[in-house]
């Protein structure tokens, strides 16, 4: 059984995990990284032996008034920048479901019209 403590609240009771193609995630928030780290998520990420190692991104899942998917990624930031640096199309990802409110949370006054 999976450890709870490694689970954020979001992914609590997601356990599918999707490869999303990175150009279509949209990250709202300028992350200051640690190079270091970020070096060695990408090594750990091309080991094929080690990459699993990686736990996948938390990503909110929001659906407009026209219909059109929003994919956002908040945390992460590290990873993100790895599969990004590594020139990857996809990176594994697990979806919540949020609307326009949840986006609110974490935007504030700068969420935009998706509604
Ligand atoms: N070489 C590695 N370096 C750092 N973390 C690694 C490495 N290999 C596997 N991991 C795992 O990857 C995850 C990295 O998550 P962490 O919260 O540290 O950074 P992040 O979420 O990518 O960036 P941030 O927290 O700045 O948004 C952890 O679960 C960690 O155990």
């Amino acid at each position: 059984m999976a450890n709870d403590a490694d689970r954020t609240i979001h992914a609590a009771h997601i356990n599918d995990i999707h490869n999303v193609p990175i150009r279509i995630l949209i990250r709202p928030i300028i992350p200051v990284l640690d190079e270091d780290k970020v070096n060695s998520l990408m090594e750990t990420i091309k080991d094929e032996s080690t990459q699993n190692q990686v736990p996948p991104l938390d990503i909110l899942w929001i659906t407009g008034r026209e219909g059109g998917d929003y994919y956002y990624s908040f945390g992460g930031c590290h990873r993100y920048e790895a599969y990004k640096r590594l020139g990857l199309e996809t990176v594994p990802c697990k979806l919540f479901k949020s609307t326009v409110d949840d986006l609110k949370t974490y935007l504030g006054a700068s969420c935009p019209d998706l509604l």
